[in-house]
């Protein structure tokens, strides 16, 4: 990003808003940020890391929800020089998180430099120096590390007829509980572990969720007898080719979540961690969704995709609910039409049955054109 215009013009001021960092300067002051202060600190090399919010772990501490764990036990999730309490459970709350966080912070004395928002950088290559500029003042160093996070920004899509809609629309990150939403239909748009978390969070506070599942996602167990799957993955790949981890996973997975795809969640062709090590699209970790799903506590709007073909593959993609059939897309052409045909036809010609009986034992109903 480049620095057109300086926070303050003239020479005098602009004197007093420069700081010359003694050592690297960090953007961001979250778990990655800190962790590096107090790696650098082991080297008693000093910095100043630069955090737009006031606080540290900011993400922690005001965009999530109040039921959030850790999906990893905590030892794949500790920064590096101090682990976590050993008091701490195997997968600690938010709050435990933000507590070790605290600690990590006040154990390496990193103190960071609050509200300061980092508008742009530029590297000034006569001197060989970062020249980073927040809204108050500009730092120079010649080291620049930028650990803004993934997650930084919520992103809402704009949905056509949005603006008609008077119910709230609101993102995960400022998402706290189901607490309000009681007897509510929420439509939750993405079905990453965001998406699935915030479904079982409204349906344990009595809400009726409806997810959107535009496109394919690896649902995981969080554990397969008693070890966590993410650590078993790891131990495996350490001995044995990632295309034989996934299909391990994806078999204990199947074992025990059952094929997601008659629920409308298909999984990808890649396996869930060379998808995760390519892309880096999470799997799902499964911490009761899928059993809210199959029970139809949380829906699943899924039967056609965004261009309009039927979601589930083929031969399984004639029928979904309510009376609702589709023939002939299934890239088969009229081999795909035959069987969609006919299997739409049975499937009618049964509840043809039952109704007529039904009919024919209350004679109130008249059906017209009766044969
Ligand atoms: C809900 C949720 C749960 C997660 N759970 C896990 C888990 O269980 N295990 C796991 O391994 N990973 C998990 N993750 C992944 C997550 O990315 C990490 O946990 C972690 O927070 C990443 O740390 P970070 O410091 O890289 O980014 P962040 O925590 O996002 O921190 C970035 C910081 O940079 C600041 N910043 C951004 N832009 C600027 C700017 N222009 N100027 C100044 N400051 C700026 C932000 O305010 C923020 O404080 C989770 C993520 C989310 C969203
Ligand atoms: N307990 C925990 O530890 C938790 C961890 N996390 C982590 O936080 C990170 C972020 O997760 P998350 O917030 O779920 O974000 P993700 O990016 O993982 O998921 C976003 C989802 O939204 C979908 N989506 C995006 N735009 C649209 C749209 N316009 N219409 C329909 N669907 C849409 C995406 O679909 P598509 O795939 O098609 O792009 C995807 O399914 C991940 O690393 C996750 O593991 C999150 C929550 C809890
Ligand atoms: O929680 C996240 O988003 C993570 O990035 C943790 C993580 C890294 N690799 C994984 C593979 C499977 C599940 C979670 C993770």
């Amino acid at each position: 990003m480049s620095c057109s215009s300086s926070p303050s013009s003239s020479p005098s001021s602009l004197q007093r808003n420069c700081v010359w960092a003694q050592g690297p300067i960090i953007v961001g002051a979250g778990p990655s940020g800190i962790a590096v202060a107090a790696c650098l600190s082991e080297h008693s090399i000093p910095s100043i890391i630069l955090e737009r919010s006031d606080c540290i772990a900011s993400l922690w501490q005001n965009k999530t929800y109040d039921r959030l764990k850790l999906h990893l036990p905590k030892n794949f999730c500790e920064l590096p020089l101090m682990g976590f309490p050993e008091t701490f459970p195997k997968y600690p709350t938010k709050y435990q998180f933000i507590s070790y966080m605290e600690s990590y912070a006040s154990h390496f004395n990193v103190q960071p430099r609050f509200n300061q928002i980092v508008k742009c950088a530029e590297f000034d290559p006569a001197s060989q120096i970062w020249v980073v500029r927040t809204q108050d003042f500009v730092y120079f160093s010649p080291w620049l590390i930028v650990a803004t996070g993934e997650n930084a920004e919520p992103m809402i899509p704009r949905i056509l007829g949005m603006e008609k809609f008077h119910g709230d629309v609101v993102h995960t990150s400022a998402y706290k509980s189901g607490d309000g939403y009681k007897n509510k239909k929420v439509l939750v748009v993405g079905c990453g572990n965001s998406g699935m978390e915030v479904s079982l969070d409204l349906c344990r506070h009595n809400a009726k969720p409806y997810m959107v599942a535009r496109n394919t996602v690896h649902v995981l167990p969080r554990e397969i007898l008693g070890i966590s799957s993410f650590g078993i993955a790891m131990a495996l790949y350490k001995w044995f080719p990632l295309k034989i981890v996934d299909k391990f996973l994806l078999l204990m997975a199947n074992m025990m979540l059952g094929n997601t795809s008659h629920y409308g969640i298909r999984r990808p062709k890649t396996g869930p961690i060379e998808l995760k090590l390519a892309t880096g699209k999470t799997p799902v970790l499964d911490v009761g969704q899928v059993a809210q799903i199959k029970s139809g506590n949380i829906k699943s709007c899924d039967f056609f995709t965004q261009d309009g073909m039927p979601k589930t593959p083929f031969p399984n993609g004639w029928k979904g609910k309510h009376g609702l059939y589709t023939v002939g897309f299934t890239r088969r052409g009229l081999s795909g039409t035959s069987s969609d045909a006919v299997n739409i036809a049975n499937d009618i010609a049964d509840q043809w049955k039952t109704l007529k009986k039904d009919i024919n034992n209350n004679s109130h109903i008249i059906l017209l054109n009766n044969s």
